[in-house]
């Protein structure tokens, strides 16, 4: 067996076979089905602990890495992710209930959105979350209110926009001055929302939050938000009165798709992130808070691979080679969406000469469903053999849809050779589960 790529237990047998932890993904399509998200948990856990030493290698630091669920939340996933001791990132009433019901410990859980509903607000409020991260005045009104009528209290941090346009797509960036989320700081706003917040009588400011785009390569968006939020801090401090016991620097650390991208160990983000938090508290003579962070993609992003069975080919000569799979924009929106590219091989024929070039179409009915514009594949692969697109980890399953009525794939874990379903594949029923017919329904099917 050869190594191929660069993720995790990827392997490549000697007829051509490719390996996720210790099996082989076309036992695997066999089993399931396809499409299939596999998701290498030994490579989840491998982020995980480079996430953690990367931090632990700084004495004396407080801190703590709260896993953006948004980039793939399940029960079992939550599971794992409570066992590996991180705290929990979550934005929505659907979130927080996954998180619940896995067991997370609700200390552990930090609620993000720049719309939460009442309703979220409390059942947030009911399970005695960690901290939510107030995103305008409308919520910190509210939130003060609802725990007022409760005698509650509720430790806060303030989103704030630094000001930062982080280098990746305009679609996922977050951090600039015009963005829908959190308050703004050039304009006065965040000083306005944190007056407001230290005089709310059951609301706990711990601290701040900046969270500037996803996918970043570098570290200066990082730092350069980090100095920003803490000159603003320094003022708080002095006229005010705030004292800053969290900074909250947000996910975004970049993966790779393909070749192109190169993303920076994650030791060198943390560095820059630790070192730029300690050398401006220094400069300011602030105690140095406890540093959060939320890492979403770089926690499952890589440890994902998806598997298509190829169909229809149609070739224009002089134009274009399309191969068709069983999935596309459904289970992945990404390329629609942002552009995103991926590199993908043929699993059953990943020793053979890559001599054809291909755009691989998703099944849907849009012009735009094209997972991959241009791969090159042997020339021999074909109707029935299996595609499998690498780092679909994140942002994958947490994004599908239901467009054409196409029903969602299973998920499965792999570890040492065993495969555990954590998500089933959806049934023709399942997708009309919700509907509410006018009349009775055909006897026939
Ligand atoms: C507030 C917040 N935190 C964390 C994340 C996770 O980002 P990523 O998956 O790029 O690490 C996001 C998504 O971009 C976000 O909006
Ligand atoms: N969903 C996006 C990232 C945005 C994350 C949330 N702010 C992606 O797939 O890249």
């Amino acid at each position: 067996m050869g190594r191929i790529a660069v993720f995790g237990t990827q392997e490549i047998n000697r007829d051509g076979h490719l390996y996720i932890g210790g099996i082989d993904t076309n036992d695997l399509a066999g089993e399931f089905g396809t499409p299939l998200y596999v998701y290498d948990t030994a490579l989840i856990k491998d982020k995980i602990n480079q996430f953690k030493k990367a931090f632990d290698k700084h004495e004396g630091l407080n801190w703590q890495i709260a896993y953006a669920s948004k980039a793939f939340s399940t029960l079992a996933m939550i599971q794992l992710v409570n066992e590996q001791g991180l705290s929990l990132d979550v934005v929505s009433g659907g979130e927080l209930f996954t998180a619940l019901k896995a067991g997370m410990d609700p200390e552990r859980i930090h609620f993000h959105g720049n719309n939460k509903s009442e309703s979220e607000l409390a059942m947030a409020l009911d399970a005695r979350i960690g901290a939510v991260i107030v995103d305008n005045r409308d919520e910190l009104e509210l939130l003060e209110r609802m725990c007022t009528e409760r005698d509650q209290q509720i430790a806060i941090l303030l989103r704030v926009t630094p000001g930062i346009e982080a280098h990746t797509h305009e679609f996922i960036m977050t951090g600039q001055d015009d963005s829908k989320f959190g308050f703004n700081l050039a304009n006065g706003t965040a000083q306005q929302a944190v007056k407001q917040a230290l005089q709310a009588a059951h609301l706990q400011l711990i601290g701040i939050h900046a969270h500037i785009g996803s996918q970043i390569f570098e570290t200066n968006g990082f730092t350069g938000a980090i100095r920003v939020m803490l000159k603003h801090v320094n003022q708080w401090t002095r006229e005010l009165g705030f004292a800053l016991n969290v900074l909250n620097v947000g996910g975004g650390f970049g993966i790779r798709y393909t070749e192109k991208d190169r993303p920076l160990p994650i030791t060198s983000y943390i560095d820059a992130i630790v070192e730029t938090a300690e050398e401006e508290c220094a400069r300011y003579r602030l105690p140095m808070p406890a540093l959060w962070i939320e890492p979403g993609r770089s926690i499952v992003g890589e440890a994902g691979t998806s598997l298509y069975t190829v169909g229809a080919a149609k070739t224009i000569p002089g134009i274009r080679n399309y191969l068709s799979i069983d999935g596309g924009m459904a289970d992945n929106i990404r390329p629609s969406l942002y552009q995103a590219e991926y590199q993908a091989i043929c699993a059953n024929r990943a020793l053979e000469p890559k001599t054809n070039k291909v755009a691989i179409a998703g099944k849907c009915c849009e012009s735009g469903d094209i997972l991959i514009k241009e791969l090159m594949l042997p020339e021999t692969c074909s109707s029935g053999d299996l595609l499998a697109v690498f780092s679909t980890g994140a942002y994958g399953y947490s994004m599908a849809s239901h467009y054409n009525r196409i029903a969602n794939p299973a998920v499965v874990f792999v570890e040492n050779g065993e495969a555990t379903l954590v998500v089933r594949r959806e049934s023709y029923e399942d997708l009309i589960r919700c509907d509410v017919p006018l009349k009775n329904l055909s006897p026939n099917i």
